[in-house]
């Protein structure tokens, strides 16, 4: 299995940033594990043609469920493939919670996604009043089995892990509790999608950073990370990049 380390920089970057993304073309260091940067859809074109030809691999961070069509607004799978990406994030807590996605409109995502040839990085998590409940697997669960569609397998999804308290709080769960999560994780993915599974790609995000990319990346079943903050700058992200090769 080919490891990712993940950047999700949010509603952040202008074309300044493009220089972020051509220092971490230079700076890859592992074949074995895969560096992607899902920038805003403004930057992609641009961030896609300055990867080209090198490991760095470009994601969107969104997308409608429809090719095309009335969607003011609105991003296609189709036409992120069409800018050069090759995977899509998908429900992350930030859209869940600023635009009341549901598990529902995820799934049909993800399967405009695939239809478009892009890999899905499906995010689930949970709150800490749920974690606080002792709800954690309950809800994990529950997004797992409504966010994935059918025929999801290895190389078309990717699962992340995010408690929604530990992204940019600088908190993280023990790594019991992330062995726990991601173990159940595993479980639940062979249960549903048979052995290959095994292979699909587990991430942990929240508050990753190269101080404690090292630990986290030594968990069984964490198969990488999705990275907000520390994405940001080549060196930081770097950083992680070499922590995850060396895992
Ligand atoms: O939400 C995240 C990545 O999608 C994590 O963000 P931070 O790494 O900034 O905590």
């Amino acid at each position: 299995m080919r490891k990712i380390a993940a950047g999700n920089w949010k509603m952040n970057g202008t074309k300044a940033s493009l220089e972020e993304i051509r220092a971490l073309i230079g700076a890859h260091p592992a074949p074995g594990c895969e560096m992607l940067i899902c920038p805003p859809a403004t930057l992609i074109a641009a961030a896609a043609e300055a990867a080209n030809g090198s490991a760095l691999t470009i994601g969107g961070q969104d997308c409608h469920a429809a090719a095309s069509g009335a969607h003011t607004g609105d991003i296609s799978a189709a036409m992120l493939a069409d800018a050069g990406a090759s995977y899509v994030i998908l429900g992350h807590s930030e859209r869940r919670a600023d635009h009341g996605e549901t598990d529902a409109q995820i799934a049909a995502r993800a399967l405009a996604a695939r239809a478009a040839g892009l890999t899905a990085v499906i995010c689930l998590g949970e709150t800490e009043a749920e974690r606080d409940a002792g709800r954690t697997l309950d809800v994990i669960g529950a997004q797992l089995a409504g966010s994935l569609p059918e025929g999801a397998d290895a190389a078309n999804t990717v699962v992340a892990y995010e408690p929604v308290w530990a992204i940019g709080t600088g908190r993280t769960p023990g790594l019991e509790q992330i062995a726990e999560v991601h173990d159940f994780l595993r479980a639940r993915l062979i249960e549903r999608f048979g052995a290959g599974a095994r292979e699909m790609r587990l991430l942990y995000g929240g508050s990753v950073k190269a101080s404690n990319a090292g630990e986290i990346f030594a968990v069984a079943n964490v198969d990488g990370a999705l990275v907000g903050g520390a994405s940001l700058k080549a060196a930081d992200f770097g950083a992680i990049v070499a922590a995850l090769a060396a895992a």
